[in-house]
């Protein structure tokens, strides 16, 4: 059984966040464990509140995971604060944690802040180098390379900034472009190619219920990274599961509602 461990806050209304990321590792039939870093009260129309975890409860959570249970994938999400994205470096680096998918989650798509203003530079210089990929949407990766973006071009730029800035792929979400879901994968290459790019496109799909579709992204591309898969790989077959499941048009709530789970891998 491989174990593949979500470090990132809860979501009360169960679309994002840790309970997205059990789901997602359970649907691929593998052992979830998680390290909370924070609790939301959310739902499907917005964030209402949010209790950080104490920096040493964070530890305490690792300590007690990578002592007893190694896991053989790492997904982090929100992490709130300075101090809690330092503890989290230090016990990934402690533990030699490897196939490490960290998705930079900033601001939810209903417009709350899930990492404080003084946290960006921590994130930048302290966390992001250890990830085997790292997989900001687009408000994200505009944050990471202070420059706009708003076509595929501009994605491709910024693709090779970040994955130059922080020497670690990137897969850029274009969800929150128009037209096709397209993400571009970057990565260093071998000279005479200074970066391998590679885009991951599928239609989009009519569905306004996209609540969690970055937590699941990333929680399905560590699973396929615990299956001992490569990277490019990993990224096809987790936008397949992503796309599947809102394919599944589950229409739960007021607001943007979450994805179905249940859903299948074929
Ligand atoms: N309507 C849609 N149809 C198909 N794929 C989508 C749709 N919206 C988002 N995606 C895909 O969902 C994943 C998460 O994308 P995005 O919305 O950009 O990130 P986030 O949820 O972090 O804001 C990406 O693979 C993106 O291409
Ligand atoms: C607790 C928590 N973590 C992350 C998010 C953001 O989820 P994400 O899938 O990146 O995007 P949206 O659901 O906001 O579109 C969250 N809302 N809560």
């Amino acid at each position: 059984m491989k174990k593949v461990l979500t470090i990132a806050g809860s979501d009360s209304s169960g679309g994002a966040g840790i309970q997205a990321d059990i789901k997602t590792i359970t649907a691929h039939k593998m052992y979830a464990m998680s390290a909370i870093t924070a609790l939301t009260a959310q739902n499907t129309i917005g964030v209402y509140g949010v209790v950080d975890t104490p920096p040493d409860f964070v530890a305490a959570q690792l300590d007690c995971i990578f002592t007893d249970i190694a896991p053989d994938a790492v997904k982090i999400g929100m992490v709130s604060n300075p101090e809690i994205i330092q503890t989290i470096a230090e016990k990934l680096r402690e533990y030699q944690a490897k196939n490490i998918v960290i998705d930079p989650v900033m601001i939810s798509t209903s417009g709350s802040r899930l990492l404080s203003d003084d946290a960006l530079e921590t994130l930048h210089t302290a966390l992001l180098p250890l990830g085997t990929v790292i997989t900001p949407n687009i408000p994200e990766a505009e944050v990471l390379c202070g420059r706009e973006i708003k076509t595929k071009k501009d994605m491709l730029q910024a693709a090779e900034a970040i994955t130059a800035s922080l020497d670690t792929a990137v897969l850029i979400k274009g969800g929150h472009l128009s037209g096709d879901a397209a993400d571009l994968l970057c990565q260093t290459g071998n000279a005479p190619a200074a970066f391998l790019k590679e885009w991951f496109e599928s239609p989009r799909v009519e569905n306004s219920n996209t609540h969690g579709t970055g937590c699941t992204l990333s929680s399905a591309i560590a699973c396929n990274l615990a299956a001992g898969r490569r990277l490019e790989e990993s990224v096809r077959r987790a936008k397949k599961y992503l796309t599947g499941a809102l394919k599944e048009q589950l229409d739960l709530g007021k607001g943007a509602g979450p994805l179905d789970h249940m859903y299948r891998i074929p």
